[in-house]
């Protein structure tokens, strides 16, 4: 049964799949169309575009934050909007920097920031000891007390105008789980409806075998956190499954039919949104490093297929489902992460932070200065990386149906109002109904042989109009000075 799933979906089914996304008002003024070749399937304009306007917004259908960006950010696990106050992230980023076990940033990072006045009348500990920075240097470190740190995380210091870059209250997460916190009951309920309740490891969690889920969890931590997100594709669609076939066994018992439809034809509409992903197994899908001598590619392979091999085997522990067997399946989950190799997009979403301390920076010159006495002292202590963005990454229905060009027509952009973690397209110029949309994945001011090298790592050749205009001008260039060259 696993072979049903890893088939590619009909044109039918396909069309089905998103007229049935179009319906429910998914994407509005775009829609998917088969364009085949190479090409396979597209996003079209389904009305005209002026230059700047929203194409799309779609949240994700799958997605999580990157592991080592989570000290950074605290998000909301589902849609990705900060969460808590901003005295709460910036404490949270500064507790690693004081306790010594910040993995991700430079301990040495002091920064150094405009707008600030010297000194301050606060509890700040200046520590000006000669340290040790890895150029061989002595760096003057400027950091501040873990006591402070502490009333910013209890919220017994508030930091000046916090109150204009209010976040969501941290809802908790239904299960009971401490690694999950959402915006809302609304992004609570729907991680747990979707796939969270069989992922979760608290007290109220739904998985079969818990030990096992902490250790598929930490696996994933401890190797690729993609295996997360593909958990949530399994779950989901068991999920979904259950949910179909005790819906169908309601309905057929009242109407007094025979038997319910059959566990395999349950599960492939289950499976719909990730069937429309198809792509090839993670371990053929990866690109070869530069560094990896092509003779040893089938060796380099095995061990992505190996690594992927241990995750599942903690993951069918934690959740396993003998009536759906086959989405336990090795290639099945290869497949899974293979589409997300060739799909997902990497979701950047800007921190509140940034905005905060710039508005510190611009208030007028008297409130500036005893704002700063405050401020000025925590954005030295978290250094240059003081608004690192939260980052992680997603699938789309939609977003991941859009092709790339070299001269495109679109882009993926944050707008200011854009606070989570949706995929966001705009007009780059005017696109006339029917037009199909595009964006590039790649810098597109380089020359034809860097983008070709640059999109051999997303796995194809570019064949987008600029690739087949600039390489027939690049053969008839050489050929008219083979015809100079002749005797
Ligand atoms: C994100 S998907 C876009 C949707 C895809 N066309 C489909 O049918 O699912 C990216 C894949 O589309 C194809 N593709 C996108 N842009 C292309 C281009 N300019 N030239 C050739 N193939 C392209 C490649 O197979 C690539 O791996």
């Amino acid at each position: 049964m696993a072979e049903l799933l890893l088939a590619a979906p009909s044109e039918a089914a396909m069309g089905k799949y998103y007229d049935k996304l179009a319906t429910a008002g998914k994407g509005p003024g775009v829609k998917v169309e088969q364009i085949g070749g190479v090409f396979g399937k597209g996003l079209f304009a389904d009305k005209n575009f002026s230059e700047g306007e929203l194409v799309l917004r779609e949240p994700m259908l799958v997605g999580a934050q990157h592991e080592n960006n989570k000290a950074d950010a605290l998000v909301c696990s589902l849609c990705f909007r900060y969460v808590g106050t901003l005295e709460l992230q910036i404490g949270r980023r500064l507790i690693p920097k004081l306790d010594g076990t910040d993995k991700y940033h430079d301990q040495d990072d002091t920064g150094s920031h405009s707008g600030g006045e010297e000194g301050s009348d606060m509890d700040f500990t200046e520590d000006d000891e000669d340290r040790c920075g890895c150029d061989g240097k002595p760096k003057k470190n400027k950091t501040i007390s873990m006591e402070l740190v502490n009333s910013l995380l209890k919220g017994e210091l508030h930091l000046p105008d916090s109150e204009r870059f209010l976040l969501s209250p941290i809802t908790n997460c239904p299960g009971g789980c401490s690694e999950d916190v959402y915006c809302s009951d609304v992004c609570a309920d729907e991680a747990w409806r979707a796939y969270h309740s069989l992922l979760c490891t608290g007290p109220n969690s739904l998985c079969v075998n818990k030990t096992a889920l902490v250790k598929f969890k930490d696996h994933a931590r401890d190797t690729n956190d993609i295996f997360l997100v593909a958990a949530q594709v399994i779950a989901g669609t068991l999920i979904r499954a259950r949910n179909l076939a005790s819906e169908l066994a309601k309905t057929s018992t009242a109407k007094g039919k025979g038997e319910a439809r059959e566990a395999r034809d349950i599960l492939l509409e289950a499976w719909e949104p990730f069937a429309m992903g198809h792509k090839k197994v993670w371990w053929e899908a990866v690109a070869l490093p530069d560094d990896v001598d092509p003779s040893q590619g089938d060796a380099f392979r095995e061990q992505f297929k190996e690594l992927a091999n241990e995750s599942l085997t903690n993951l069918k522990e934690a959740i396993y489902d003998e009536e759906y067997s086959s989405l336990f399946d090795l290639e099945v989950y290869g497949q899974i992460i293979g589409m997300f190799e060739l799909n997902n997009l990497e979701i950047v979403v800007p921190s509140p932070m940034e905005d905060y301390f710039i508005h510190i920076d611009e208030l007028p010159l008297d409130r500036r200065a005893d704002a700063a006495k405050i401020t000025r002292s925590f954005l030295d202590a978290l250094g240059s990386e003081y608004a690192t963005y939260c980052s992680g990454t997603g699938f789309f229905a939609l977003q991941s149906c859009v092709n790339h060009s070299c001269r495109p027509n679109a882009k993926a952009f944050k707008r200011d109002e854009d606070k989570d973690g949706a995929a966001i397209l705009l007009a780059t110029r005017n696109i006339r109904k029917g037009e199909e949309i595009t964006i590039s994945y790649i810098d597109e001011n380089r020359s034809l042989e860097e983008r070709q090298g640059m999109l051999a790592d997303y796995g194809f050749t570019c064949s987008c109009p600029r690739c087949v205009e600039e390489s027939s001008m690049k053969i008839f260039s050489s050929r008219s000075l083979a015809g100079m060259l002749q005797p």
